[in-house]
Order: structure tokens, then sequence, then C-alpha cells
């Protein structure tokens, strides 16, 4: 006799991922308490986070509060949710952003992105402090990100693992061009225009698992793949962010060389990645808030 199987039985309770009305919830639970109903979204790497203290009328919820809300447990990630105004334009940015080696599967990991879609956000800033795989690259180079390389789902891993909810996006989703060519270009002249453009790079970035940092053969390793930068984080988001049909822009800050031979004594390090963070504060930050005035300006979807 066939037995008929639910969704619940098919699905192991601890991976039962979000549902639609907690993921609503959420949502809901922010929307009612801000005047504000961004349309922007922005996600802060590790030491980068000071970029929401620019916001002015701001709405500040932590992690903690929002029901539903994993916790951000690393430092240099502050855990909360600040709605606010940059240069007049209504945007919401999460200070600290959850990683899997937190202990966070995936698709908890990226939550926050699915809220912010339900809040009304339609395009998605992201910032990650990496280390420089390309030998070319220096510490405190700003990377824009024109690509990435998805490790987690090559090995079977995914934010979109289990039963595909079409009210967000498609079971299978195109990641070609995820990274928006038009922002990336628009980016590139602000560079300019800001006068750092010698420190503007374009690359690929990797988002291994971590906490490690890289071996002296996986970063050769990541080299001969043609990796420019890799990191702890991002590539879920932007994954969730995409399968939402959100546009996507995202920088890298090099904050560390990768170490590609066994005679140097380098030893990456999460206080070094907060300081070079804090050096570059001012530049992220203007960087950024320049990108967000011309997302806000582009009509197009
Ligand atoms: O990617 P973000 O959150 O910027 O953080 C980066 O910095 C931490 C390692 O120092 C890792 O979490 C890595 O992913
Ligand atoms: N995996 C990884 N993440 C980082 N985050 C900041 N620097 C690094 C690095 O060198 N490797």
């Amino acid at each position: 006799m066939r037995v008929e199987r639910t969704t619940e039985q098919t699905v192991p309770k601890e991976e039962t991922v979000y549902t639609y009305d907690e993921l609503k919830q959420c949502s809901n639970y922010l929307l009612e308490r801000t005047q504000l109903r961004p349309k922007i979204g922005i996600i802060c790497g590790s030491g980068l986070g000071g970029f929401a203290d620019q916001l002015s009328d701001q709405d500040v919820f932590p992690y903690t509060d929002i029901p539903n809300f994993p916790t951000s447990t690393v430092e240099g990630h502050a855990g909360c949710m600040v709605i606010g105004k940059l240069s007049s334009i209504p945007v919401v940015c999460m200070k600290g952003r959850f990683h899997h080696y937190e202990g966070y599967p995936l698709w908890k990991c990226t939550m926050a992105v699915r809220v912010m879609k339900l809040m009304g956000v339609e395009k998605l800033l992201l910032t990650n402090a990496a280390g420089g795989v390309n030998s070319e690259y220096n510490i405190g180079d700003i990377m824009i990100i024109k690509d990435h390389m998805n490790f987690q789902g090559f090995g079977g891993n995914s934010p979109l693992f289990g039963v595909n909810d079409e009210r967000f996006g498609p079971r299978f989703l195109a990641m070609n061009n995820a990274y928006d060519r038009d922002l990336r270009k628009k980016a590139k002249a602000i560079a300019t225009e800001m006068k750092i453009e010698n420190v503007i790079r374009e690359g690929i970035y990797v988002m291994l698992g971590g906490p490690t940092y890289e071996t002296v053969a996986e970063t050769r390793m990541l080299q001969m793949l043609g990796v420019d930068a890799v990191g702890m984080s991002t590539v879920q988001e932007v994954i969730v962010a995409r399968h939402c049909n959100m546009k996507v822009f995202a920088l890298s800050l090099i904050t560390n060389k990768c170490v590609t031979e066994y005679e140097n004594d380098d030893m990456a390090n999460h206080a070094e990645v907060i300081a070079v963070a804090n050096n570059r504060k001012s530049e992220m930050e203007e960087l950024s808030r320049r990108i967000v005035i011309t997302m806000n300006a582009d009509n197009t979807n």
C-alpha cells in the first residue's frame, strides 16, 4: 500500500525552514514600529556596522526583540536592525549578519533577507571583510564583487534547501549576472569621483564555511580557480536575495592577504580584520552612501 507523505513527515522538524507566516510576523513587527518604508536593504560586514550610525531618524531593533530572529554571536556584528534615512532615503540596515559557522543552517543565516523582502525591499547592498587571494590585492583594497563561487552549493548545501515557496521565488534559479552589471559600472564611476579608484578592484568572491582561515594549500587552490577574495558569508544572502528578485550589489573589503608561502609566518586573525575595517571606515561608508543614492535613483528592476 502506498503511504501518502506530508511535508512535515519528509522534512525532519529541526530542518524545517521558516514558514512564510513566521517571516511575515517578523516584517509586521518591524513595520508596525517604524513610519519608514524602505526599498533598499543593507547588510554590514565584520567591523563595518558603523555604516548604520550614519542613518538619521533611526528606529533600532535588537535581534533578540524581533520574533523568530536568530542572534549575532560574532565580534564586530552588533546584532540589531536599524531602520532610518540615509541622505533622506529610507533604508533598513542589518548591523550584524548570521554565519553558518555560528551553528545556523544556511536558510536561517539568510532569513532576514526574506524579512526585508516582505517589508518591501527591492535592492540589497552587502559588505563583507575578506582575505585577498589575488596576489596583486593589497590590504585595504575594496573589491566590487563581480561574481561568486558557491562551494556550499557544490557540496549539496543551499539556503534554498527544503520545500520551495513560490511566493518568494522559483524552485530553480539562474545565477549569472547575480551582481547587477549596471550598478557595478556606476560604482566604478563613483569611486573615480571619490578619487579612490586606485584601491578599487572588481573580482570573484568565494565563501568557505569557516571559522578557520585558509591553509597555504587551500589558498593556492583558490588562486588556481581564479578566486580573488575569500570570506565566510555573503553568497548565501545573495542567493536568497536573487531568489526573491532583489537587485544585488556587494563590496568586499580586503582586510588581510591570504598566505601562499610555507615560510611566511603571518597569521590571519579577527582582530586585524576589525582593525582594517575600522581604518577603511570612511571610504567604505561614503562609497556605500553614494551607491545607495544611485540605487534609489534607478527605477529599473
Ligand atoms: O563576512 P563578514 O561577515 O564580513 O566576516 C568575515 O570576517 C570573519 C573572519 O574574520 C568571518 O565571519 C568572515 O566572513
Ligand atoms: N575565509 C576567510 N574569511 C576572511 N574574512 C576576513 N579575512 C578572511 C580570510 O582570510 N579568509
